[in-house]
């Protein structure tokens, strides 16, 4: 039974068709990349799955593209977000004023693996962009779920640091799927690549199926 199916669906805003022709379905236990250049429409497969898998009932953890932090707050507190709707109003009021410490332990223990330990009483408005950006992927592993959906969740911070995020996240959930920007993340996370080219799919296959004269020619003007 797959987490999710689309076919012969067009997908866009409004009247216009940003993707056409998409026929896909995603498996527990994958975990899929979308690659392709700038505007290809990769955020838009990323909504329209997003919104099916939560449509059935699954639980899905976001890092959207502009991480969807509140500036204000502390990292902390972000985190504290990835289960906002599992609780009451009441609760997630008098968290605002002081963090549960059962809450407090569980969120810091995440923090640690994300490196941002030292972070975590301070406002996300102060932060780098990689600092940012792992307050984001915190707030996912907090959040957990059937599935991970992330647009880009590495791209601010460096190599190393990526491939261990990615492990993190790998480990974490069951089935993701993720834009990437570099081919090399994108081949050493996935069991599945699809790239978007022209509004269409060009590709969808294991990692060990795609050559370098495919890639070339998803990237060229
Ligand atoms: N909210 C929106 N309303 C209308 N058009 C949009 C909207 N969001 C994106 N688009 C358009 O849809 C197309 C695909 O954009 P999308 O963000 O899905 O691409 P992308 O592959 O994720 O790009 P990038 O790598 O730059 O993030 C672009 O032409 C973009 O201008």
């Amino acid at each position: 039974m797959p987490l999710v199916a689309l076919r012969d669906e067009a997908l866009g805003y409004g009247a216009g068709a940003v993707l056409r022709q998409i026929t896909l379905s995603v498996a527990p236990g994958e975990r899929v990349v979308l690659l392709g250049r700038s505007g290809a429409g990769k955020s838009t497969l990323l909504g329209a799955l997003h919104d099916r898998i939560v449509g059935g009932g699954h639980r899905v953890a976001l890092v959207p593209q502009d991480h969807a932090l509140v500036p204000q707050l502390s990292v902390r507190h972000n985190v504290l977000m990835g289960r906002l709707d599992d609780r009451s109003a009441a609760y997630n009021l008098t968290s605002l004023l002081r963090v549960r410490s059962r809450d407090r332990a569980e969120i810091d223990a995440i923090l640690d693996r994300v490196g941002l330990g030292e972070e975590a009483p301070r406002a996300v408005e102060g932060l780098s962009g990689g600092q940012k950006q792992r307050t984001a992927l915190a707030r996912a592993l907090y959040r957990g779920g059937a599935a991970l959906i992330a647009d880009e969740p590495v791209s601010a911070v460096d190599e190393g640091q990526a491939g261990r995020l990615l492990d993190e996240m790998s480990a974490a959930f069951g089935t993701a799927i993720l834009a990437l920007h570099d081919v090399g993340q994108a081949r050493a996370f996935a069991t599945r690549l699809i790239g978007l080219r022209g509004g269409r799919i060009a590709f969808d296959a294991a990692p060990g199926e795609i050559g370098a004269g495919e890639l070339e020619r998803l990237y060229a003007a």
